[in-house]
């Protein structure tokens, strides 16, 4: 079997043996990582994944079951529901509810493209929120400033 690296990812060739078996999933040690892009196409209610701590779950079965309705796992369907399943503050048993649905690993190169897509400060911002937090006020304090001394005198 050929070991395959993506080009795009230098992190694959961290993770030692990753392998890739005839679907072209890949797998180490006989966990499965899916990729952001393979797990997106399972976003319908025959068809249903999601990630949650990068997990990922098949939880087609658990639609009709869910307390909370399968509406609202329907809208994380095919993404990633860490977000919305902590806001919930689903219990103990919610957890580990979870293990019957476990199907493998999120890629560890999307992991890094989750947290990139999220930057503390998104480009432009910087030089935007100079200009709203130092340099208008400044200026109007300056005008303020002239103005007072000229009707002053
Ligand atoms: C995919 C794995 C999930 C499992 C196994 C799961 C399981 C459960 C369970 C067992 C409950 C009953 C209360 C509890 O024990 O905490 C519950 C309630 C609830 N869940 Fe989930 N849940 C999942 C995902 C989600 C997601 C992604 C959302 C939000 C988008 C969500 C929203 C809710 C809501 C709103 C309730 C409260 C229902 C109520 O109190 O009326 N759940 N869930």
């Amino acid at each position: 079997m050929s070991v395959e690296i993506r080009k795009d990812c230098p992190l694959d060739a961290n993770m030692g043996s990753v392998n890739h078996d005839v679907n072209g999933e890949a797998t180490e040690g006989g966990v499965k990582y899916y990729t952001l892009e393979e797990i997106r196409v399972h976003n319908m209610c025959k068809d249903t994944w999601v990630i949650i701590h990068d997990k990922v779950y098949n939880i087609t079965s658990f639609l009709e079951e869910h307390p909370g309705g399968e509406e609202v796992l329907l809208e994380q369907a095919g993404s990633d529901a860490t977000e919305s399943f902590e806001d919930v503050g689903h219990s103990t048993d919610a957890r580990e509810m979870l293990n019957q649905f476990y199907i493998g690993e999120l890629d560890m190169c999307d992991r890094n493209l989750k947290t990139q897509e999220v930057p503390d400060t998104p480009s432009g911002e910087t030089s935007s929120s100079f200009w709203t937090t130092w340099l208008i006020p400044a200026i109007a304090a300056a005008i303020v400033g002239l103005v007072y001394r000229f009707y002053s005198f």
